[in-house]
């Protein structure tokens, strides 16, 4: 696949959950070999949609192409990695038979689980048992289990909440690496400021799509250098144009809400849910 081809292609895509919208109208690609940030306010449908080109969740109408196949498409199952928010790992185990064994499910080997591990900075962590280590070095971990299967596509819901200014810049740069080597990222925030890593953003609002752009063409169209600004004043724009008062949930930013229950399962015991 070449760079400039679209690794994720969503049509019309809709998806209800308890005769609820959660998503509608839904249309975007992501392109091949960079990495695009998914960007948008607590509940406005970012978990959904991962989950949904991790081919995890059911469709309700509307198509999802990934790497070229039907999203949830058996052939895809080592073609893409998803870190969850919540690191998915075996807390009894040390660090290395975690990675190794995720690595195992994949056809992988020793040396693999030693790649991954130095690629997140964990190389000289090996042997402690993962329930030792702190929050940071865990969600490491997580992400450790999903790169030992050098995913074409990796998926990471809210990788960096919780971490140091220090480990969320390292973290960014593992990930610049990572596109420049050929993989494509497609990762969530609610920190505005991390849009500026990214070559391209998604922003959802409500469970629909309100732009595909850069992070020049957010900062232009919303009027701001400050990205979260930005981003606030495009909403509020999209709010007057609706005719709808500001909601509290309209602030991106704050108070994003970890995940509990299916979303938190390992990969390999993922199943596909209404
Ligand atoms: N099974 C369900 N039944 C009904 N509503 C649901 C269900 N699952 C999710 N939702 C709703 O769908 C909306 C989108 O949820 P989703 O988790 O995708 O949002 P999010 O943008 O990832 O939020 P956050 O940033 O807080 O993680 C929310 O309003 C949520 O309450």
């Amino acid at each position: 696949m070449s760079q400039s081809a679209a690794a994720v292609q969503v049509s019309g895509l809709r998806i209800v959950k308890a005769r609820k919208d959660i998503l509608q109208e839904v249309d975007f690609s992501i392109p091949a070999g960079r990495i695009t940030g998914l960007l948008g306010p607590s509940g406005s449908g970012k978990t959904t949609l991962m989950r949904t080109i991790v081919g995890v969740q059911r469709i309700t109408s509307g198509s999802v192409t990934v790497l070229g196949k039907p999203a949830g498409d058996p052939a895809l199952r080592h073609e893409l990695g998803y870190v969850t928010q919540s690191p998915s790992v075996y807390p009894d185990l040390s660090v290395e038979t975690n990675v190794r064994y995720f690595g195992a499910m994949h056809g992988k080997h020793r040396r693999d689980a030693a790649a991954a591990m130095a690629a997140v900075g964990l190389e000289g962590h090996a042997r402690i048992r993962t329930a030792d280590l702190s929050g940071g070095e865990l969600s490491r971990v997580s992400l450790a289990c999903a790169l030992v299967a050098r995913p074409k596509l990796l998926i990471l819901d809210e990788p960096t909440v919780g971490l140091d200014p220090v480990l969320r810049a390292d973290l960014w740069e593992r990930f610049g690496a990572m596109a420049a080597a050929g993989t494509t990222l497609l990762i969530s925030s609610h920190v505005m400021e991390e849009a500026s890593h990214c070559a391209s953003l998604l922003l959802l609002r409500q469970g629909r799509l309100l732009a595909s752009l850069t992070p020049a063409e957010l900062s232009d169209r919303g009027g701001s250098e400050d990205l979260e600004l930005a981003f606030l004043n495009i909403i509020r724009q999209a709010e007057a144009d609706e005719g709808t008062p500001p909601s509290p949930g309209t602030t991106p930013g704050l108070g994003t809400a970890p995940h509990l229950g299916a979303d938190n399962l390992p990969a390999a015991g993922m199943t596909v849910t209404e």
